[in-house]
């Protein structure tokens, strides 16, 4: 078996993240704030020390976010590796069912990719990050889409931009179901709003797949919405870099069954 080593770039709309595999394995990871680019390519570099030994290893790039991504893309290949971008220089190895016309977020399809790659199974991938995307997978792992909603924090924003009275709050867990004041109210209609919405659909979607897919959970938010329930199977902080590792690992296995 292939065992790829690269450096994993996935840019998203807060975010960025970032791991180094070396043979096959992440030996290391960082998440960055987009808008702190500067200290975020350092960090880039902290990040690919492991694979110091591989020259040769690439860098294997996602983006939702061109305006952050076409300028750190420029600065990644100052690194002096080949530099990779999914679905322009690799396909992301998922099949898909969708509107021809459909332009889908590159991490969606690398969360299926990496989610498929190890389960074999249909799945409902959640990624709660700036929005959250519940998406099925089924289980010849052909990605089906699924579905787009604000993300807790936007949710949050978005209460204090639009209205008068509401507040600038931060993103927690409520600590009442019945909110006793604003802040508390806030919090329980999103907190209480995400999972519900997660709920819905899974069960919307194993209806259209026929079946009851495995759900596995990622983003930012991940853990604090969803740690300790039933609901979801796993929650997985690096889905999207492992997505981004099999996209790689197929190219390379191809190239080597045509040569
Ligand atoms: N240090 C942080 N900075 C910004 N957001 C954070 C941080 N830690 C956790 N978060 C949460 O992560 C969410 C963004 O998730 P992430 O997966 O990074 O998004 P994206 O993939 O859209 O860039 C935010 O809504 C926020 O609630
Ligand atoms: C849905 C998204 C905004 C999620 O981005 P994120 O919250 O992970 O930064 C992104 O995947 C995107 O811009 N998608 C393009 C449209 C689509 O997937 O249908
Ligand atoms: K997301």
């Amino acid at each position: 078996m292939t065992r790829a080593n690269l450096l994993a770039v996935s840019v998203g709309n807060t975010r960025t993240r970032v791991g180094a595999y070396v043979d096959g394995k992440l030996v290391e990871s960082a998440t960055f704030i987009n808008e702190r680019h500067t200290r975020v390519m350092d960090s880039v570099k902290d990040a690919a020390r492991p694979l110091r030994d591989h020259a040769e290893a690439p860098v294997v790039m996602s983006s939702v976010n061109p305006a952050v991504s076409s300028q750190m893309e420029t600065e990644l290949q100052g690194l002096g590796r080949p530099l990779y971008r999914v679905e322009r220089d690799l396909p992301i190895p998922i099949g898909r069912q969708l509107d021809p016309e459909a332009l889908v977020g590159e991490d969606r399809l690398l969360n299926a990719a990496g989610a498929f790659d190890v389960l074999k199974q249909a799945a409902v991938i959640v990624d709660a990050g700036t929005a959250m995307t519940v998406d099925l997978v089924d289980g010849a792992g052909t990605f089906h889409g699924g579905a787009i909603l604000p993300g807790a924090q936007l949710m949050l924003d978005s209460l204090t931009q639009r209205t008068a009275l509401l507040p600038e709050v931060e993103l927690s867990r409520p600590t009442e179901t019945v909110g006793h004041s604003t802040v508390e109210a806030m919090l329980s209609g999103v907190y209480y709003g995400q999972r519900g919405a997660v709920r819905e659909l899974v069960e919307r979607f194993a209806d259209a797949a026929g079946q009851y897919p495995l759900v596995v959970a990622t983003g930012g938010d991940a853990d604090l919405l969803f740690r300790e329930w039933d609901l979801v199977d796993r929650i997985v902080p690096d889905l999207t870099l492992m997505g981004l590792e099999v996209t790689l690992r197929v190219a390379l296995e191809r190239g080597r069954e045509e040569s």
